[in-house]
């Protein structure tokens, strides 16, 4: 996947962008990051690149201009453009599925009180918030959405690190873990763990991912028992669970 990132503050994504799992899926050539410094397209001779809102009010805005040209210099019409915004859809694990389907993706990194409108209705195709908060820049929220749909494209994750058990893939959040060692300061894994019993584990892991959503995540946890999808086990599971008195949450 290529992804290009407009940013006026480029240094920020070296480290983050450039260690670990996707860093090792740069140097694979699975995924092509390029930064983009949008100051280097500014028309202006003193490499402005905002300023004051019309209407009156506090902060600056940036400007279309060197947003456009760099859109225009990387040639980015007819791929997704993402502006990342406090006002745009709550980012989720979905719409990292849909977007690791993508060839490639655009982000606009906005600073001070966000960019030109203008810019958003020519060239944006998708606004994404990472949840109901405000941060300074846009440039974490890109990172955020980077990390999340790169390590769901084949071959970014080692074949020993799935995404299919983890949290949101499929409906529930994710079991309890546990490595060695099996006790550690009187504390001991569950002995079903250590059991070699591979369905009686899956059922164990099953339960305590109902458990842990219906606690932590009601909201996922009725979507997930009144779905279309549950097999004959998982529906003995769930009403095992809601009629379980010792089962507290
Ligand atoms: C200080 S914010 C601007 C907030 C804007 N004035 C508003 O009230 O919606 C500056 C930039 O940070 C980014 N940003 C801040 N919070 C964000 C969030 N929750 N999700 C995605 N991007 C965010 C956006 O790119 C935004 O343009």
């Amino acid at each position: 996947m290529k992804i290009d990132i407009l940013t006026l503050f480029p240094n920020m994504f070296k480290i983050p962008l450039g260690e670990s799992i996707i860093g090792r899926a740069r140097e694979k050539g699975i995924l092509n990051i390029n930064v983009i410094n949008i100051r280097d397209y500014s028309e202006n001779k003193h490499k402005k690149v905002d300023d004051y809102p019309y209407g009156g009010g506090a902060g600056m805005v940036m400007q279309p201009q060197p947003i456009d040209t760099a859109l225009e210099a990387i040639d980015a019409k007819n791929h997704k453009i993402i502006y990342m915004s406090p006002k745009g859809k709550t980012f989720n694990q979905e719409m990292a599925k849909e977007l690791a389907k993508e060839e490639r993706l655009i982000f606009i990194c906005g600073h001070y009180e966000g960019i030109d409108q203008r810019v958003i209705d020519h060239w944006v195709t998708d606004e994404i918030s990472i949840g109901d908060y405000v941060l300074t820049g846009g440039e974490l929220p890109t990172m955020v959405v980077i990390d999340a749909v790169s390590r769901l494209i084949p071959g970014v994750l080692g074949q020993e690190e799935s995404f299919m058990d983890e949290s949101f893939y499929n409906g529930l959040l994710e079991y309890p873990q546990y490595t060695r060692p099996s006790e550690y300061k009187n504390m001991k894994v569950p002995d079903i763990l250590l059991s070699g019993n591979h369905k009686k584990i899956e059922e164990w892991r099953k339960l305590q991912a109902l458990k842990i959503t219906k606690k932590n995540r009601p909201d996922m946890f009725e979507k997930y028992i009144n779905g279309k999808n549950l097999n004959k086990e998982e529906k003995k599971l769930i009403q095992k669970l809601l009629e379980d008195k010792r089962l507290t949450f």
